[in-house]
């Protein structure tokens, strides 16, 4: 089976001398949860943005379910979450969720379905409200109602978990988990380690560009390990 994601050799400058990746591959396979970590400009999010396709890839390949990152099948199989909360305002949650659905070709979702999925990220009865009515961390809830319902083989996750309640975290864990037998994976770029301590198989280490490590979580965890204590070694050599 092909990985969800394959990333293999990619280097990508924004201007000359401003290396922002150099030589970096991953892959991730159906139904895993990888974490993506690095310090502020380590090019988290230059490697998202060239995975989907929103800045042009010059150097090395990106696959998606085997197919080209560019082709419409691959963008089918993908959903990106993106650390802002940039929402159309003039759509109530429960109509962009019935628009993004529809955009994906998947199967509408029912009202009632939506509504127990306002409810348990706690916005119960808020789902016909305008998303200008939104609070920050509700349009953030949003998007991951939306990435739960459409379940891609592959949802990258970029810091949409900050700014959540800890209700809607642990509601994001037992979703992420509980779908893991049907497939759906998912690459997650925070700084909430305590987050990948619970739910990752794999967190991988960037920085300044390049790939230092991919770690096995349960292995940290048997070896009674900290995230947090081994990413700094990597990163800044500390003991
Ligand atoms: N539009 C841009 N033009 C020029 N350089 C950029 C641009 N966007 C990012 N960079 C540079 O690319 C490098 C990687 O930045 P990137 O935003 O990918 O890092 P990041 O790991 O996502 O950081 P953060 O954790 O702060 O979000 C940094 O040196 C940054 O200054």
């Amino acid at each position: 089976m092909d990985p969800v994601l394959s990333v293999t050799g990619v280097t990508f400058s924004y201007g000359l001398g401003n290396v922002a990746l150099d030589n970096v591959g991953l892959q991730v396979e159906p139904g895993e949860i990888v974490g993506l970590v690095g310090p502020n400009g380590s090019g988290k999010s230059t490697l998202i943005k060239l995975i989907f396709d929103l800045l042009e890839l010059k150097s090395g390949t990106i696959g998606v379910s085997g197919n080209d990152h560019r082709t419409h099948a691959a963008k089918q199989d993908a959903l990106y979450l993106p650390s802002d909360d940039y929402l159309p305002e003039f759509l109530s949650g429960r109509e962009y969720i019935e628009l993004v659905t529809k955009l994906y070709g998947a199967a509408r979702p029912s009202p009632d379905d939506i509504e127990s999925r306002f409810e348990t990220f706690g916005m119960r009865g808020r789902s016909r409200d305008l998303i200008e009515d939104y609070s920050h961390g509700m349009r953030k809830k949003v998007q991951l109602m939306l990435a739960f319902l459409l379940r891609r083989p592959i949802t990258v996750i970029d810091e949409t978990l900050n700014g959540i309640d800890l209700d809607a975290v642990k509601a994001c864990k037992m979703q992420m988990l509980e779908h893991r037998e049907d497939g759906p994976a998912y690459l997650v770029c925070t700084h909430d380690f305590s987050f990948l301590e619970d739910v990752a198989d794999r967190v991988l280490v960037l920085a300044r560009g390049e790939m230092l490590d991919c770690l096995d979580v349960p292995a940290l965890r048997d070896g009674g390990e900290r995230l947090g204590d081994v990413v700094d070694r990597l990163v800044y050599g500390g003991h």
